[in-house]
């Protein structure tokens, strides 16, 4: 980094640490709002502060101690022209800070005033002794920072960029004017230095206008690169796949069952996209049990009879191996060569797999990330089918990306993306909802049941098996210990037995080797298993439609997607099922409202956008794993007009001003842009 970027001088030193905020150039600065801010434009004498908001006092030091019980702590008397005494308070203290708050000196103290043992305090307040330097005359903001970065430093920077900055806005004044937006330059002078009149909780709406500049930017910076991002895929080379139809029909007339129109419909717009000559980026969403596999099937089917090869790609073994036993259920009776890849393979079987895609013998490849390692090459790679594409990690998705810059995608999803998210992180995908759920199905009926009366579930079990059912019994989430969470899991098939000794009950757990796992699988799919006690590794994608039971225990430690997933594991036939959900006192807050979220809903965009609101975008997404570039001032869901006035406006601005879009591309996305390929 050159201080080129900086107008005026920055030292290394200072580059170093302000790069670690992403912070790279005079734009950045500017950009760097406060978190917050504090109010040192009046004194507040003590008699009038109120507890629990922030305050400025100005007092005299009477008395100072240091003191040890219950720990060490700095205690320091202060008394105002009010004639009122407060205690300030500090568990970490320098010596010098003893100094600067030596008995007789006049000081200002900052922070919130509470009720304390010895009478009113302030803990760990900020501390000013500069008192002649008079009062400030706007609010002060306090900005993100990293160590050695001082807050008046930064303020001091933000400032001097703030005078340098040309005044250039990235939008034009008809646009701004038709938005009703603010300058940019206006708006960010405004944050930095909030004129006198505005309260600090005026500063927090994000209604004000200057907020609502940079929010819009933000949208709209994320909308401007997601559709080129788009418009360069539509101009990449895919080879365009239309099969004869020959394997799809027959692949129909086997399965027992006529598409949905939700399907169909789906299946019409994959066909139409894989004909085309550029790579195709599609999202398959469905709720759970909404039958997104077969579509996959007869998307692939497409690709082979069109002579190319399938990969079809899940996050997790067993996830994986159910696609794969469906899969060649499917194709290989009709002579398709149907291979399986993951990390447990063994060398012999894994050096075929790999000879047979290199050669093009074999047409579908069915496995986990390890399809993507880097010495498996394919012969003619057509369609890539990722399954639950957000639970792989960035390098796995970049291994995908290179692999198949070329090929067609398409992307399932069980976890419903809210349409807010679906509008911003996943502009440039194409979007194919199954928003119907097969015919004949009854709605699961769900149970909260405090754990203590676990024997009444145990009834359940047996009263369901003896109906010729099934029944899963989810084990309890232990995350600290796997260990644990097993020992829990033979805990409760010991205990399952005795209480219903006629039951055939089995285990499955992560530590399993995958072939045992696939055994138990395939024992519960055949009925020889009636109660299937599992830890969560059954989460995905498990499909045995027999089974109308769903036991969760301490459901109160997992998250809503999760428990719409295991729900739906059940209830997938016609048999009218139920989902028991466990629960142990005391329940937090957080867990009070997932609960009461997983009861009253079953749709799961519903849950997804309640999931949302409850743990934001970033969680959902699991970003800091996936990489998705989060929003900084934008909230989707508060700020939904904001996004639809983005979203609008950015294939217009592509169009007809690219000299704009580029300018606010720029600005906004610096170091971000190779993220998004811009
Ligand atoms: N049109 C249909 N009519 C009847 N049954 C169907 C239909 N489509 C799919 N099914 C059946 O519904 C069940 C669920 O389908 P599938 O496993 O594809 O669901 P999914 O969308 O992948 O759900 P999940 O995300 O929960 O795994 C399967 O047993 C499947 O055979």
């Amino acid at each position: 980094m050159s201080t080129a970027d900086f107008p005026f001088p920055v030292s290394t030193a200072t580059q170093a640490k302000l790069a670690k905020l992403n912070i790279n150039n005079i734009w950045d600065l500017a950009l760097h709002l406060p978190l917050r801010y504090e109010d040192e434009t009046h004194i507040t004498p003590i008699a009038d502060a109120r507890a629990g908001i922030p305050v400025q006092i100005e007092a005299t030091v009477i008395h100072q101690q240091i003191q040890f019980r219950p720990r060490k702590q700095l205690i320091v008397q202060v008394q105002d022209l009010s004639g009122h005494v407060l205690y300030l308070r500090f568990i970490h203290f320098y010596p010098s800070q003893q100094k600067q708050l030596a008995e007789g000196k006049v000081i200002r103290a900052l922070g919130e005033i509470r009720h304390g043992f010895f009478g009113d305090e302030m803990v760990h307040p900020k501390i000013r002794t500069d008192i002649e330097q008079g009062l400030s005359e706007s609010l002060t903001p306090v900005y993100p920072t990293v160590n050695g970065l001082n807050q008046p430093a930064l303020r001091r920077l933000i400032q001097a960029a703030l005078k340098h900055l040309p005044d250039d806005d990235t939008l034009p004044d008809e646009l701004l004017q038709q938005l009703h937006l603010p300058p940019l330059l206006q708006s960010l002078k405004f944050l930095h230095s909030p004129p006198p009149e505005y309260s600090i909780q005026d500063l927090h709406q994000g209604t004000l206008p200057a907020w609502q500049r940079l929010k819009f930017d933000e949208l709209l910076a994320q909308q401007l690169s997601m559709r080129l991002a788009r418009q360069q895929r539509l101009k990449g080379h895919a080879a365009a796949l239309s099969g004869n139809g020959h394997i799809s029909k027959l692949l129909q007339t086997n399965l027992g069952f006529a598409l949905t129109s939700a399907q169909q419909r789906a299946i019409n717009e994959i066909k139409t996209d894989l004909a085309q000559t550029h790579p195709m980026h599609r999202l398959l969403q469905g709720d759970v049990g909404s039958g997104k596999t077969i579509v996959c099937a007869l998307a692939a089917a497409i690709a082979v009879e069109a002579g190319f090869q399938v990969a079809i790609m899940a996050p997790t073994e067993i996830l994986a191996e159910q696609h794969y036993l469906k899969f060649q259920q499917w194709f290989a009776s009709q002579g398709i060569t149907v291979g399986w890849l993951s990390g447990s393979v063994r060398k012999k079987a894994r050096e075929k797999t790999k000879t047979e895609l290199a050669n093009g013998t074999m047409q579908l490849a069915v496995g986990t990330h390890a399809l993507f390692q880097e010495d498996i090459s394919f012969h003619n790679l057509g369609l890539v089918i990722v399954d639950e594409q957000h639970r792989f990690g960035v390098a796995q998705r970049l291994a995908l990306k290179n692999k198949g810059s070329d090929v067609h995608q398409l992307m399932m999803s069980a976890t419903p993306i809210p349409r807010t998210l679906a509008m911003s992180f996943f502009a440039d995908l194409d979007v194919s909802v199954i928003d119907e759920l097969p015919p004949g199905r009854t709605p699961i009926v769900t149970r909260l049941v405090n754990s203590t009366r676990r024997q009444e579930v145990e009834k359940l079990v047996q009263h369901t098996c003896i109906q010729g059912r099934q029944v899963y019994w989810v084990c309890p989430l232990i995350e600290e210990s796997e260990t644990l969470q097993l020992q829990t899991a033979v805990d409760t098939v010991a205990q399952l037995q005795l209480a219903l000794p006629q039951l055939n009950i089995g285990l499955i757990h992560g530590r399993m080797k995958s072939t045992e796992k696939a055994e138990v699988m395939a024992a519960f799919a055949a009925g020889t298993i009636q109660v299937l006690v599992a830890t969560t590794v059954i989460e995905v994608g498990v499909d045995v439609p027999n089974a109308s039971l769903m036991v969760i225990e301490h459901a109160e430690r997992m998250g809503l997607a999760q428990l719409h997933q295991l729900r739906g594991r059940v209830g997938r036939g016609s048999a009218a099922s139920r989902c028991v959900l466990l629960f142990s006192e005391p329940l937090s807050d957080l867990a009070k409202a997932r609960l009461k979220v997983i009861y009253e809903n079953t749709d799961g965009f519903e849950i997804a956008r309640q999931d949302l609101n409850i743990r934001g975008p970033g969680e959902f997404l699991g970003a800091r794993q996936s990489g998705v570039p989060m929003l900084r001032f934008a909230n989707l869901e508060e700020d939904l007009p904001l996004l639809e006035k983005a979203r609008n406006l950015a294939p217009l601005l592509i169009n007809q001003q690219p000299q704009v879009v580029r300018k606010h591309l720029q600005r906004w996305l610096a170091q971000r842009a190779a993220y998004l390929g811009v």
